[in-house]
């Protein structure tokens, strides 16, 4: 269970361009299951995601993972449980250009310290789970919007984490891509994995993947509906 109890985040805090960004937010999130931010731009929820995904800390309020409480860890233990735990899949992708598949899929992997021959073992292994194989040695430039897509998920699971975290992750692809992508996120819910989404997709938040349904607003949950 992933429990944020009265959160909030305040950027610019004691500025003039002060800004509350989340306020009263309490959820729990529990694993194994598919939770869908859902709201307009602009209402928090990336900024929800960065504090679940240990990439920011709340202004005030907890935030435990399976019972431990993350929120006051010491940086180094945030980074460890960043990466040992989740796996990030970005609006855009954020695939690196100039380098081939396998090495984008590698990044995440390489402060684990291990052998590169064995990284590039696993990550082979991730690209081959999508029929990328064949692709691992091209350049990110020359893969197809659908392989690319598929790339940004394969580096998101090279450390095999327990936890999925998507931003906005149909936003810029087609009716069909999206839904594969939803085809892929129910594969890795079969194996297990934690799926928390925030998109404003009707193909995410309407899909029968979705466990709980997380409305926001204003930086505040108006909804949080269990389906
Ligand atoms: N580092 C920051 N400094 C100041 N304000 C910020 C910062 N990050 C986010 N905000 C503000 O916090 C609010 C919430 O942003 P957030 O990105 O979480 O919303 P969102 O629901 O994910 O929107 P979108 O769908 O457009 O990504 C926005 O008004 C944004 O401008």
């Amino acid at each position: 269970m992933i429990s944020l109890c009265d959160i909030a985040k305040i950027f610019n805090a004691g500025k003039t361009n002060e800004f509350s960004a989340l306020h009263n937010v309490s959820l729990n999130l529990r694993m194994r299951e598919t939770i869908v931010l859902k709201g307009p731009s602009g209402s928090g929820k990336t900024t929800l995601l960065g504090l679940v995904g240990c990439m920011a800390r709340p202004t005030t309020g907890r935030i435990f993972l399976n019972d431990r409480e993350i929120t006051s860890l010491p940086e180094r233990f945030l980074t460890e449980i960043r990466r040992s735990t989740f796996g990030f899949i970005f609006q855009q992708f954020n695939l690196i250009k100039g380098i081939s598949a396998l090495e984008n899929v590698m990044i995440p992997a390489y402060p684990t310290g291990e052998k590169n021959s064995l990284l590039r073992k696993r990550g082979l292994e991730k690209l081959e789970m999508f029929d990328l194989g064949k692709r691992a040695n091209t350049r990110i430039e020359f893969l197809s919007g659908g392989e690319a897509q598929r790339v940004a998920i394969a580096r998101a699971l090279i450390n095999n984490p327990a936890i999925i975290i998507a931003d906005e992750p149909t936003a810029h692809l087609d009716s069909k891509l999206s839904n594969e992508f939803m085809e892929i996120m129910k594969d890795l819910k079969a194996a297990g994995t934690t799926i928390i989404l925030a998109s404003h997709d009707p193909i995410v938040y309407n899909s029968a993947l979705a466990d709980q349904v997380v409305e926001m607003r204003d930086g505040q949950v108006v909804k949080d509906g269990r389906l």
